[in-house]
């Protein structure tokens, strides 16, 4: 038996950093207590605001979320991820978008610079531009073996388009994807759910996808549904639109028995494409 408890978890952040990490700390202590093993964090966790307010702290959200996350995964015994969160970028303004992997003794496991920036302007009339404040990031995502759990690729939110990406994580051997996000509502009500499901599929592998939800500051929105998604495609679990998470058991050997039953991953002529 290998199966464990993946907790997707969902939240409004705002920019108040400190009620931001005390309702990420109460979900994860909620989550722990139903028997959570893997906890994942949205993106933007620890501060959802104005670009020019983040940047001005940005150091400071670095050291909070990565003492926070070092605290929580060792107080309440679960592996971690803080789904995205802003780390100076050493020119003195902009910041890279991490997400990053710490084990239930503290460790960092594995981290991710986000590598595809959200540079969209909607139709709503909302404008998005990511690379703004932000420096993406210059490797491919890793994939690390988790003792006790499986093999976790991260991602986080608009990479969820781009499936070569998850394809390369497939590749380095993932069994389970990670893909925290701050989808907006009005992107996310057509693509959210359809585009995770597809990275499920396409890759036989879990999808764990920790989401903010409801409304941060001025226009700013995000879709809600933390999901957890098993090989099949299947969504196990869904947060709805309120905080909370969604959780559902994940199971390596389900990963392999669906690989078996539907085995495209075989299938793949790669000499036929660039
Ligand atoms: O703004 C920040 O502080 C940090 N970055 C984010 O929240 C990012 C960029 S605005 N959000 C997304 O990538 C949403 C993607 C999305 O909604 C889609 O692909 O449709």
């Amino acid at each position: 038996m290998s199966d464990f408890l993946a907790a997707a978890l969902q939240l409004t952040s705002t920019s108040d950093i400190d009620s931001n990490l005390n309702a990420a700390e109460e979900q994860i202590e909620l989550a722990a207590r139903r028997g959570a093993d893997l906890v994942g964090l949205p993106e933007n966790f620890a501060f959802l605001g104005e670009d020019q307010k983040k940047l001005k702290i940005a150091s400071s959200i670095y050291e909070k979320c990565n003492s926070f996350l070092v605290t929580m995964a060792r107080r309440y015994q679960v592996v971690l991820l803080g789904g995205g969160f802003p780390v100076p970028a050493g020119d003195g303004i902009r910041t890279l978008n991490r997400a990053e992997l710490f084990g239930k003794d503290g460790q960092s496991l594995a981290r991710y610079d986000k590598i595809h920036l959200f540079d969209v302007d909607l139709p709503e009339g909302n404008t998005y531009r990511e690379s703004e404040t932000i420096v993406s990031g210059s490797e491919s995502p890793p994939v690390v073996d988790v003792p006790g759990l499986c093999k976790i690729g991260l991602s986080i939110c608009y990479d969820v388009r781009f499936p070569e990406l998850y394809r390369d994580l497939v590749n380095k051997g993932a069994d389970l994807l990670m893909i925290p996000a701050a989808f907006t509502a009005f992107t996310g009500k057509d693509h959210w759910q359809v585009l995770l499901q597809a990275r499920a599929i396409e890759n036989t592998a879990y999808v764990v996808a920790p989401a903010q939800t409801g409304r941060h500051y001025g226009r700013r929105q995000s879709h809600g549904h933390a999901m957890v998604i098993d090989p099949w495609g299947t969504v196990l679990a869904d947060a709805g639109v309120v905080q909370g998470a969604a959780i559902a058991p994940a199971d390596k050997e389900r990963v392999e028995r669906i690989r078996g039953q539907m085995p495209s991953l075989k299938h793949r002529k790669t000499e036929l494409f660039i």
